[in-house]
């Protein structure tokens, strides 16, 4: 079965929800931009509501020491995810002073990307294969904007990975059929307005991704 992961959750009730229609990892950005970001603080008061067996993942983009430490300290993540221009050696400096697994996002527009998730899965224990942002875009993830999955068709890396971008209820189901993807991440595909997650969209998309 797909693992699904909701990302940029804000409400309590929206972290239950995921988990009990069958999430397996719940994301928090940490990416002060991010019309879903939150504090470390509110995102210590979410945690209370994962329940075990719920990977908390917390995402960041370009983290310097000081904020790991900060979100750390209150929040217990399970899994770090990082969205931004870290290389292999920040990823595995990461992994090596927080002692969590490293989740790294890698964005795709064409063919010449794909190098870098062979790359990176030397270092980072799982791969979340996202659409690359358009120039000039104001985030580097979070954009609905899918790539061509067909480009991962064959493909095969050593460590586990999810697709994202662009994911919807509408389309998840047939970017699997494609992909053959492990797992799927989603954020804005399951939002009423940016950062505003709906209910029954997160229903609908983990239902339609688990098949
Ligand atoms: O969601 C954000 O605001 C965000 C900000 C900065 C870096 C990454 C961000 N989001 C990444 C994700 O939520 C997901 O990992 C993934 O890219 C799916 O996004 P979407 O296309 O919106 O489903």
């Amino acid at each position: 079965m797909t693992d699904v992961k909701i990302c940029g959750l804000r409400e309590p009730a929206h972290v239950a929800l995921a988990a009990e229609a069958g999430a397996r990892y719940v994301g928090f950005v940490f990416f002060p931009r991010s019309p879903r970001a939150v504090t470390p603080a509110d995102a210590a008061a979410l945690s209370l509501h994962v329940p075990v067996g719920v990977a908390q993942v917390g995402l960041f983009v370009d983290p310097d020491d000081a904020i790991l430490d900060e979100v750390l300290a209150v929040v217990p993540l399970d899994i770090i995810q990082l969205h931004g221009h870290e290389d292999p050696v920040r990823v595995a400096a990461i992994k090596a002073r927080t002692g969590l697994p490293v989740m790294k996002a890698v964005g795709i527009s064409g063919p010449e990307d794909l190098g870098q998730l062979t790359d990176y899965s030397l270092v980072a224990d799982l791969l979340l294969v996202d659409a690359k942002p358009a120039p000039g875009a104001a985030l580097p993830g979070g954009n609905g904007l899918a790539f061509d999955w067909r480009l991962l068709q064959g493909r095969r890396w050593l460590r586990p990975w999810l697709l994202a971008g662009g994911l919807t209820p509408d389309n998840v189901a047939e970017a699997v059929r494609l992909t053959r993807a492990p797992g799927v991440d989603v954020s804005s595909g399951v939002e009423a307005a940016p950062g505003v997650k709906d209910k029954d969209l997160i229903r609908s998309f983990i239902t339609a991704a688990r098949g």
